[in-house]
């Protein structure tokens, strides 16, 4: 099987995008897994697939598979280039657009003049359940004992999982060794995006995330939303935040509890091609 594909990154966040609109397909996560291998396939941290949505006032649908091939509900950078692939490709000229994903609906404009994209991406879910994360009480702050060290974190859902740990210096942050051991840990019964949140002042963050299905990117969109509303809970931060990832910079605004976060930030094409499955 023959797909033609582009190949967009928000903020170096990379995905691969596949049009399903016109002729839907099912692909695999061995298939997905392929495509995002960086050896053997395309290479990507996500693959995103766009297709027409059935519900009423809703424009697409919107899925999102990591790289090891697992679906998952939200991927803030990629709805960014979601919605600038939709616009390129002239497949709607909405502006906003309303887009379904596994774990709800969000709604996404283009700036016209800077072409950076806002995404509403709803008010974060606090109870464990909705994370999940298996405790018994909802909590502002968690604790696991890791080989013999306490480690803290708030923990949220942005329609994907998320732990945020406070920490002092982000270049010397454990990401990788401490990143993987909490994204599987029990605790988080579908896994879980762990973000390490260095506090600059009460408007700016430096953040890297390791992502659940993906490893280390250099930026995650949902992981800045995430990061930034744990900050504003714990009294460290003002409403309004720039976020600094590896990538690049993220402006994320959360006005307190029930509302949606709001993320603006840019999307780009690198380049399209056409891969055999
Ligand atoms: N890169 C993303 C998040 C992608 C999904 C995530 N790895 C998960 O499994 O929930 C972003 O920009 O939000």
């Amino acid at each position: 099987m023959e797909l033609h594909f582009t190949k967009m990154h928000g903020l170096g966040n990379d995905f691969v995008v596949l049009d399903f609109t016109k002729q839907p397909l099912a692909l695999s996560s061995a298939q997905a897994a392929l495509i995002a291998d960086r050896h053997f396939g395309v290479g990507c941290d996500q693959i995103l697939i766009v297709e027409t949505s059935d519900t009423d006032g809703v424009d697409f649908k919107y899925r999102i598979l990591n790289a090891d091939g697992s679906e998952v509900g939200q991927c803030g950078n990629g709805a960014r280039c979601f919605v600038r692939y939709v616009h390129d490709k002239g497949l709607s000229a909405k502006n906003p657009i309303s887009v379904e994903t596994l774990s709800g609906q969000m709604t996404l404009t283009i700036d016209p003049v800077t072409r950076l994209v806002t995404v509403n991406m709803g008010a974060p879910r606090f109870a464990p359940k909705t994370i999940p994360l298996a405790v018994g009480n909802k909590a502002d702050r968690y604790s696991l004992d890791i080989d013999g060290q306490t480690v803290e974190f708030s923990a949220l859902s942005m329609g994907n999982p998320h732990a945020v740990l406070v920490i002092d210096d982000v270049q010397t942050a454990p990401v990788q060794q401490l990143g993987s051991i909490l994204e599987s840990h029990p605790i988080f019964p579908e896994r879980a995006n762990i973000g390490f949140m260095q506090i600059n002042d009460r408007q700016n963050i430096s953040l890297r995330v390791f992502e659940r299905g993906a490893g280390e990117t250099i930026a995650c969109g949902s992981g800045a939303c995430a990061a930034v509303v744990a900050g504003i809970q714990m009294g460290l931060l003002d409403q309004h935040v720039l976020a600094q990832l590896t990538g690049g910079d993220l402006q994320i605004t959360w006005a307190g509890e029930g509302q949606p976060v709001m993320m603006t930030g840019p999307a780009e094409t690198t380049f399209e091609g056409r891969l055999t499955l």
